[in-house]
């Protein structure tokens, strides 16, 4: 068997491992990416995840302002095309493709071997009989969606992310189960598409990781555009192809009839096939162990990306990857530290969040006033018809030198995601509320609600000791 000797190896070629790898080799060094085929270089980003869903996300929302132009005296006739649809999808990854693929890597200086890495050694791997030794190696291999095992499942068409984005027929009915990001992302594209949605959910509430009183207005819009939602129920048997018995908590039971499922109810690591034990990899409670700094029992070896057990995204891998790359460089080291991040469910509207939650600042002790605002009175959603939006801030305390920071913060409305960039900006580089306050924004952008949301605090703040003050400024100075 030949060895082939890296600085570094990077097992799986997703979001995690291509910030890592290429970095790596643009830096100068030797590197091995791995990836079971060329397809599957870009991970589930490209190819099951982000990418596809926010393709027919695209689609959707164009099927859905189609119809809704109705009301404006444009009625349009039709099913969409599901062939076209998926269609697009592809279309669009192939795009991302031309520069996630072998040949690409290699042009960028990376080694690739396609084929399932497997460990052989504390620093060797094996891949199609051919060994590499990687003074350093990083495991970046993803997950993979939990199958839904109840009984009677063999009998119905059965979708999850791996699928669905490659569906032939737009099914009439379709059950979702799961009400986490996934299933409510595919829950809305497929309605607008055309399917009649159910959603059920084990739970009491849709996005369970995200704040419950703006979940529940985006579960309200979702109502609107006809999606059902049985909470508090799982599916306890199927019972033919089209029918399920769903269970309540209370004990209750129903027969729900559908055509097809989609299945978004968590994900899974799977490292079984790695052999890590080979590397001296501990793994607990189906995890691999790992410090704050990634780094595995092994100390050469780490963690990157889904394949972390922690925060689930492409970004968290980026950013995991990014952590790695600086304590390869630097003495000093960086620790995982999630207190920045943020997420958007991507429906319509968005659900953004960021930073620390209400329940993490309570947890830490750390004091702060929440503010928050709904948009009735925002012309911008006035004018696009959202004034059902809301958004919360968590704002620290100001100190004596009334230096107020964003801890956190989440929205519900079109373009959340986009709008709240400031926000996070705001908040990762610990500016004052101000910084959005002295802000002149364009009238009437969306954005303009995040310093509507500051100078309400304001105006809450004047005191009526201020007041007094700024009467007697009024009359020395105007
Ligand atoms: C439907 C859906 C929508 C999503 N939408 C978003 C979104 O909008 N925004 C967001 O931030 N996140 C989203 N995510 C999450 C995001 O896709 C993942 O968090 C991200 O892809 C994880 O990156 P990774 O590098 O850890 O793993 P992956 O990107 O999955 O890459 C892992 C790679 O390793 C390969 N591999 C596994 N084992 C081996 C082996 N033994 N040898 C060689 N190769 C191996 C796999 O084939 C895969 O190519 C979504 C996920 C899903 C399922
Ligand atoms: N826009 C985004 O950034 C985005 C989009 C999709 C996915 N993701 C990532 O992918 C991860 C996985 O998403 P997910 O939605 O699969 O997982 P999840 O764990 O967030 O949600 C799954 C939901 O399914 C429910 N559930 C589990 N078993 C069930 C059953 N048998 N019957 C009914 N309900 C059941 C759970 O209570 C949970 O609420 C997310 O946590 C997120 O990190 C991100």
């Amino acid at each position: 068997m030949t060895n082939k000797i890296y600085d570094i190896i990077v097992i799986g070629s997703g979001s995690g491992g291509l910030t890592v790898g290429l970095f790596m080799a643009k830096a100068g060094f030797k590197v091995l990416m791995v990836s079971k085929t060329d397809k599957d270089i870009g991970g589930d980003c490209l190819n099951d995840g982000c990418v596809p869903s926010k393709a027919l996300i695209h689609v959707s929302r164009i099927a859905h302002d189609a119809k809704i132009a109705a009301n404006f005296g444009l009625s349009v006739s039709g099913k969409v095309d599901i062939k076209k649809a998926v269609n697009y999808v592809y279309d669009r990854q192939e795009i991302i493709r031309e520069h996630e693929n072998a040949g690409w890597l290699q042009e960028q200086g990376v080694d690739v071997a396609l084929g399932n890495a497997i460990f052989i050694g504390k620093s060797e791997i094996e891949v199609n009989e051919i060994k590499y030794t990687g003074k350093k190696i990083v495991i970046a291999t993803g997950s993979r969606p939990k199958k839904l095992k109840v009984p009677g499942v063999e009998k119905v068409t059965y979708y999850d992310n791996e699928s669905i984005f490659h569906i032939n027929d737009l099914p009439e009915k379709l059950l979702v189960i799961g009400a986490g990001p996934i299933g409510i992302e595919i829950a809305q594209a497929m309605n607008r598409l055309g399917s009649k949605v159910t959603v059920i959910q084990h739970g009491n509430r849709i996005l369970a990781h995200d704040d419950e009183t703006l979940a529940d207005i985006l579960l309200e819009q979702m109502r609107k555009e006809g999606i059902e939602f049985i909470f508090n129920a799982d599916v306890d048997h199927f019972i033919s192809p089209g029918k399920a018995s769903v269970k309540f908590k209370d004990g209750k039971s129903e027969i729900l009839y559908f055509d097809a499922v989609f299945v978004g109810i968590g994900r899974e690591l799977d490292f079984g096939a790695l052999q890590l034990d080979k590397a001296g990899i501990a793994v607990e409670d189906n995890r691999i162990v790992k410090d704050k700094y990634l780094r595995t029992t092994n100390k050469n070896i780490f963690v990157c990306g889904d394949i972390a057990g922690d925060l689930m995204f492409s970004h968290a891998a980026e950013f995991h990857g990014r952590i790695l790359l600086n304590n390869f460089f630097s003495p000093l080291k960086k620790e995982l530290n999630n207190d920045h991040l943020s997420w958007v469910t991507f429906t319509d509207p968005e659900l953004a969040s960021f930073g620390l939650n209400e329940k993490q600042l309570n947890e830490r002790n750390i004091s702060y006033k929440k503010i928050e605002q709904n948009f009735k009175e925002d012309d911008r959603a006035v004018v696009d018809n959202y004034q059902y939006a809301k958004t919360i801030l968590f704002i620290s305390e100001g100190g004596i030198f009334n230096k107020e920071r964003i801890l956190g913060g989440t929205m519900l409305a079109p373009h959340a995601g986009e709008i709240i960039q400031e926000l996070i900006l705001a908040n990762t580089s610990k500016l004052s509320v101000n910084s959005i306050f002295n802000k002149i924004y364009p009238y009437p952008v969306a954005s303009r609600i995040n310093q509507q949301i500051i100078a309400k605090h304001k105006e809450g703040s004047l005191t009526n000791t201020i007041k007094k003050l700024l009467n007697t400024a009024y009359k020395i100075f105007s």
